[in-house]
């Protein structure tokens, strides 16, 4: 699967279009572009099967109508099915040169295949509920089905269901990402998500997470050259010694665990009863899982910050922090699942990016808004999005997994944004190679092949 790359709302992929046209690129041979990307990738997934193609009114439609010439000329039985006349010129040129038969949609029998060339980044409201039905039950007797560039009925800024919107087999992104093929809840529909190259390049500071490129210790490499990673723990030590463990597991050279004699931790781990965190070779100091809410943990986070380390902050240490956003340090590394990302910063604006990039400006941190869909967001505007995270991670201790990662990787590295996106991707990925069912415990078992996948 392709990996990385910009992310694009519509309007600046309509920008990136204009820019294109101003250039001397033909709108209409830029439809022709797309669709015959499409088309190719249609034709390999279901070759002679017979097809039926919806174009809507706009250039998704458009697409559509090139999707549907193209594979007829390659002897696929293709009927069209629209909503309506095409009411873009590019749209019209593209319907005028299929030339054969429309039907109407509300009336046409199903096929094998469905390819919806409905509404792409032009939706600005969801489909009738007559439509949106109809569509539904297409996808439902298809065997094969096919979403250009997005599935209709998804807000392409969002990922939100404007209305219902069916389960693809794949979706064929057009030119680049669009927020909704990465966020939830539209990025449970897509199927298999693939990127039609159709020649706009256009750089993003927003981009789909790309696998990280990690590096071996070298020859000269000791154990606190490699770095140092100190965890605070508090009212419930296991959920520390859990992030210490996958600290250990990332790549740092040594992990100390602040924390009562009796808590049984691995042997990697040197344990240090009271919490003095003045040592300099700390390069990572992360507080958080399992620390309490009590007042003898507020000192305990008081304390962390004043040490001014690098700083991981996760769990209570985010529920102590609500309303004081001004004390988190900057260049923190913050992993926030929804709750205490509500309660730290509020209801914000947005998409689930837009609310990510919103909260690392006004924090000065590195915010990781976990979920399903997570989003790793800078305070200068940098965000990385990660999609299609295993299910599986509904699971108790694989946050404090995830921020013992990203201690690990703040130690390696010393930079936080790249630290926290190379935690993010070997956290799913170990979660990926642990398979189903698993417990928090497994990934950490999972975690020396996931890094020795990436060297
Ligand atoms: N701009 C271009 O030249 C290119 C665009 N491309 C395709 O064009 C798409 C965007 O095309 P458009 O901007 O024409 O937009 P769409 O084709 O997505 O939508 C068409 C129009 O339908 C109307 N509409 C929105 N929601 C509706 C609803 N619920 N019910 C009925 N009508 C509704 C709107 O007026 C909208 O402009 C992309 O997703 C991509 O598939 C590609 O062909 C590449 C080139
Ligand atoms: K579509």
């Amino acid at each position: 699967m392709t990996r990385g790359g910009p992310i694009l709302t519509a309007a600046q992929m309509r920008a990136a279009e204009q820019a294109a046209f101003d250039a001397g690129v033909d709108a209409y041979g830029l439809m022709e572009t797309a669709g015959a990307a499409a088309a190719e990738i249609i034709w390999r997934g279901g070759h002679k099967r017979d097809t039926l193609i919806l174009c809507g009114p706009g250039n998704n439609g458009g697409d559509g109508f090139v999707i549907a010439r193209i594979l007829r000329d390659r002897g696929v039985p293709v009927r069209v099915a629209a909503l309506g006349e095409s009411r873009t010129s590019s749209g019209l040129r593209a319907r005028a040169a299929w030339g054969g038969s429309v039907e109407d949609m509300m009336t046409a029998a199903p096929a094998t295949q469905i390819v919806d060339a409905l509404f792409g980044t032009g939706l600005t409201r969801g489909l009738d509920s007559a439509v949106a039905g109809r569509l539904g039950a297409f996808v439902e007797a298809a065997t094969f089905s096919h979403a250009v560039d997005l599935p209709s009925g998804v807000e392409t800024d969002s990922g939100a269901l404007l209305s219902a919107a069916p389960h693809f087999g794949t979706t064929i992104a057009l030119g680049a990402w669009k927020p909704a093929h990465l966020l939830q809840p539209a990025s449970g529909h897509l199927g298999r998500l693939v990127l039609a190259d159709i020649g706009i390049a256009v750089p993003s500071r927003v981009r789909r997470l790309a696998p990280p490129i990690l590096e071996a210790p070298g020859p000269e490499a000791h154990k606190y050259r490699r770095g140092l990673v100190a965890v605070v723990g508090g009212a419930m030590p296991g959920a520390a010694a859990l992030a210490a463990s996958a600290a250990a597991h990332s790549g740092a050279g040594m992990v100390r665990l602040h924390a009562a004699a009796g808590l049984v931790v691995p042997h990697a781990i040197v344990r240090q009863e009271g919490h003095d965190l003045s040592d300099p070779r700390i390069r990572a100091l992360l507080i958080g899982p399992g620390l309490g809410r009590d007042d003898a943990t507020r000192r305990l986070l008081n304390a962390a910050l004043a040490a001014a380390h690098p700083l991981v902050l996760d769990a209570d240490a985010l529920v102590l922090l609500a309303g004081a956003v001004d004390r988190i340090p900057a260049g923190a590394i913050l992993t926030p699942h929804e709750g205490e990302f509500q309660r730290l910063f509020g209801d914000l604006p947005g998409s689930k990016i837009d609310r990510a990039l919103a909260a690392a400006r006004q924090s000065g941190a590195m915010v990781v808004y976990k979920g399903a869909d997570s989003v790793i967001a800078a305070p200068d505007g940098r965000a990385a999005v990660a999609g299609g995270a295993s299910p599986w991670l509904s699971t108790a201790g694989t946050g404090d997994v995830l921020a013992g990662l990203a201690a690990g990787r703040l130690a390696v590295t010393g930079d936080p944004f790249r630290a926290a996106c190379e935690a993010v991707w070997l956290h799913g990925e170990a979660a990926r190679r642990a398979g189903a069912a698993f417990v928090a415990d497994d990934l950490l078992r999972a975690l020396p092949a996931a890094i020795a996948a990436r060297l």
